[in-house]
């Protein structure tokens, strides 16, 4: 299928690699191990590169599954928005627009639990239902060599399952796929073929003939070793001890309909000072729509009963009054986050809550998020465009950015999605720091049950029932 040899590249380095016919490979990948760059040899992107043997298939048998990927067909539907043109709501393609809805695509939309969602535009699904949407257009282009990166990332557990069976069953066709893998679970059970990527350098860890199971596995381990980072954590300057309302967030009898369809009816939610709260449910069940309703990032938060920090919205607040106590991290923010800028300004933004940074930046910011970056293991690309960093390394950026400013609350919707397995320990011994110190308030969403820590005191699961779709919540204390 196709074979490289002696390829060298200032960021990337394979001395050999061959995908011969039936095989599937796992690649081992770490933050700033050089993993974009093997994903821009793909797409045909990677240029200034020389090889003394470089055969791959041609360029549309391959489809790239990455974030960077998802992010360009956001960006190429934002560009077609014709809203303003025609004073209306353009939603741009939907959903059938980007598969033909051949039977075997309609079967293939059942199987992944998309075809309800048919007549959704794209830039308006839930982050797991576009990165399923990728996948099937990839299939229905006629795609022979599937490059996935973390394909396990923001899918609820019953989508990670039917996607493994689902990629079974391309592999029994003939469709070839590559994973490229960030955290040891997401590791599928039966790939045969691994290779690792560090500091720019791509090795082959297997060749079934000379290396034992064994081997391999003391290999990935090695490869995964975890070390949790002393966190010199900055000062305070928002003590909780000052927090005269007796809930942080409140919410009654919400309802968030678009169209004809309920996100979810009569939801209710009560965060305390301290209560931090976990949020479940399937992909779509709307999970970031309940945090964008605290946040004010959803619309409809002024025509229900929301109150915010002591404001009931709608009263006169502006978004700032609110803003100013949130720090946050979700997908929305992450693909929103589109102005060219530095490494150093995005984190700095944080004590703005603005997207770039437009007012009088003081040294006390500067060294806040210059600390932060040296925290996150960044500060060597504080001078870099964030949009050259890998999407984990981006996604890392914009942790810091949330924490910068020490928020009354921590708004976390799929922090750790790109993320490694020691960027996500970071993260995680962060969330046990915040806690210990009764400062922050933490809303976690996230599919991945070792992210679900004994600290969160409220745990809340949404779901809906099938037969009108109207999501329902349960809320329980551990
Ligand atoms: N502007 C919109 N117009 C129409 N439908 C929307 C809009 N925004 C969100 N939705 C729909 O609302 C549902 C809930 O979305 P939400 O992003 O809250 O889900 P989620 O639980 O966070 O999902 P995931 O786990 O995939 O991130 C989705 O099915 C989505 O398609």
């Amino acid at each position: 299928m196709f074979t490289i040899e002696k390829l060298s590249h200032p960021d990337l380095t394979i001395d050999h690699w061959q995908l011969s016919p039936n095989q599937h490979w796992c690649v081992l990948t770490q933050l700033g191990c050089g993993e974009q760059y093997l994903l821009d040899l793909f797409n045909g992107d990677l240029v200034d590169y020389q090889a003394s043997n470089l055969t791959l298939p041609a360029q549309d048998k391959i489809a790239v599954l990455s974030f960077q990927a998802l992010q360009n067909l956001y960006e190429v539907e934002l560009k077609r928005d014709r809203s303003d043109e025609l004073n209306t709501l353009d939603i741009g393609r939907r959903v059938r627009d980007f598969v033909p809805l051949s039977e075997p695509n309609l079967k293939l939309l059942e199987l992944i639990g998309l075809s309800h969602k048919l007549d959704t535009g794209f830039r308006q699904l839930s982050t797991g239902e576009s990165r399923k949407l990728m996948i099937i257009k990839a299939i229905s282009d006629g795609a022979k060599l599937l490059i996935c990166e973390n394909p396990n990332d923001s899918l609820d557990k019953e989508s990670r399952h039917k996607l493994a069976l689902l990629f079974n069953q391309l592999m029994a066709q003939g469709i070839q796929v590559i994973y490229l893998i960030n955290n040891r679970e997401d590791i599928p059970t039966d790939c045969q073929h691994f290779a690792a990527m560090s500091q720019g350098r791509f090795e082959v860890l297997t060749d079934q003939l000379s290396q034992t199971t064994e081997t391999i596995d003391q290999q990935i381990d090695h490869y995964f070793a975890n070390q949790r980072a002393e966190v010199n954590w900055p000062n305070q300057r928002f003590p909780l001890d000052n927090y005269c309302h007796p809930n942080l967030a409140k919410l009654v009898d919400c309802t968030v309909r678009y169209g004809d369809k309920a996100v979810f009816e009569r939801f209710n939610l009560t965060i305390k000072p301290l209560q931090h709260t976990l949020i479940q449910g399937k992909n779509g069940s709307g999970k970031s729509t309940a945090l964008q309703l605290i946040s004010g990032d959803c619309p409809q938060c002024f025509a229900n009963d929301v109150t915010v920090f002591g404001y009931r919205r709608g009263s006169g607040e502006t978004i700032w009054d609110i803003k100013k106590h949130i720090g946050m991290v979700s997908s929305d923010l992450h693909r929103s986050y589109r102005v060219r800028c530095n490494v150093l300004t995005v984190v700095i933004s944080g004590f703005f809550d603005s997207i770039g940074v437009y007012q009088a930046v003081s040294q006390q910011h500067i060294d806040d998020a210059k600390q932060w970056l040296a925290i996150i293991g960044l500060a060597a690309h504080s001078q870099s465009l964030f949009h050259d960093l890998s999407h984990g390394q981006q996604r890392l950026v914009l942790i810091a950015r949330a924490l910068v400013k020490s928020p009354l609350m921590l708004l976390l919707d799929e922090p750790t999605q790109g993320l490694d397995e020691t960027s996500r320990h970071l993260l995680l011994g962060f969330l046990e720091q915040l806690a210990a110190m009764k400062q922050t308030t933490i809303l976690y969403v996230s599919h991945r049950e070792d992210e679900h820590l004994p600290l969160f005191t409220q745990q809340l699961e949404m779901y809906w029932s099938s037969s009108n779709w109207i999501r329902v919540t349960e809320a329980n204390r551990y």
